[in-house]
């Protein structure tokens, strides 16, 4: 049975160091935009292989050594670096981002989400990871994301993909930011940035945003503007992949009225394993 193990073995490192060949045709064929990974992608990886997934070994297990993988996979194909908004009493984002971004890729720890996200915008860091947003957040980390710049950082990703595990801390999940544009996997979520010139009940852009065909999940609102007279900005959470260009956005505008100055996706993410009720538990 050991020698089974030993053949079993050597089949897996040979698939790995194939698979190491592979990536590297994809990083030079992928030249010269090189955007070395695809969070999109690398969620329908998962999700097939869960899907597919039998036996006594756990798919968390499955879905970790996959994260260590398609990180270093895709750090083959060129710079890869993470800050991680990780303050001493908040270790838990970093266990949760070294799950899903490996042991490999450098990774520093800021005190605050507002630095994580510079990091990304000025080059220094491919990707930023962040709280999930809160409802009673003062000084909201998305509002930095309202803006149609280029430059500007999206969400791409939210972790963990499949389940805590053991990391440290409160059960906090998290949003990754980066210099991509947020692609739709079939199954996602995404993050409406809304900003209007007067101030809307809740409720009335709820309805706004359902008559128009989207599905609301959540709410977060910054009201700090409120001080120099500004109404609140929105950050809505809708069901779906949905594009700038996407037609139930206009629809939205429409029906709110002039009064919209932005509804605009701020990026999105694939819906995580565990947080999908049709996949098996975790
Ligand atoms: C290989 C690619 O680059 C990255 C690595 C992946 C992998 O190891 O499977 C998947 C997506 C990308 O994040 C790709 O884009 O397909």
């Amino acid at each position: 049975m050991r020698r089974e193990i030993d053949e079993i073995d050597d089949a897996i490192h040979d698939l790995l160091m194939r698979r190491a060949q592979v990536v590297e045709q994809i990083g030079i064929a992928k030249r010269p935009d090189n955007q070395i990974f695809r969070p999109g992608r690398e969620a329908i990886i998962l999700r097939r292989l869960a899907a597919r997934h039998t036996g006594a070994f756990p798919i968390a297990v499955v879905v970790r050594i996959w994260r260590e993988m398609i990180a270093a996979f895709s750090r083959l194909q060129g710079p890869y670096a993470i800050t991680v908004y990780a303050p001493e009493d908040k270790r838990g984002f970093w266990d949760i981002a070294r799950d899903h971004y490996g042991s490999v890729i450098p990774m520093t720890a800021v005190n605050t989400p507002a630095a994580a996200i510079r990091t990304v915008a000025d080059g220094t860091a491919t990707v930023g990871v962040v709280p999930m947003p809160e409802e009673d957040d003062h000084e909201p980390w998305w509002r930095h994301l309202m803006n149609e710049d280029v430059k500007t950082p999206r969400i791409v990703a939210r972790l963990p993909f499949c389940g805590r595990g053991n990391a440290r801390g409160e059960n906090h999940d998290a949003l990754a930011v980066a210099l991509i544009q947020h692609e739709g996997t079939g199954d996602d979520r995404t993050l409406l940035g809304v900003e209007l010139s007067e101030d809307v009940s809740r409720g009335r852009l709820k309805d706004a945003l359902e008559a128009a065909g989207l599905t609301v999940v959540n709410f977060r609102s910054w009201t700090g503007r409120e001080a120099g007279g500004g109404p609140p900005l929105h950050l809505v959470e809708v069901a779906d992949y949905v594009a700038s260009t996407d037609p139930r956005l206009s629809a939205f505008k429409s029906k709110v009225g002039d009064i919209v100055l932005r509804a605009t996706p701020i990026g999105g993410y694939a819906m995580p394993l565990g947080l999908n009720p049709d996949v098996k538990k975790v």
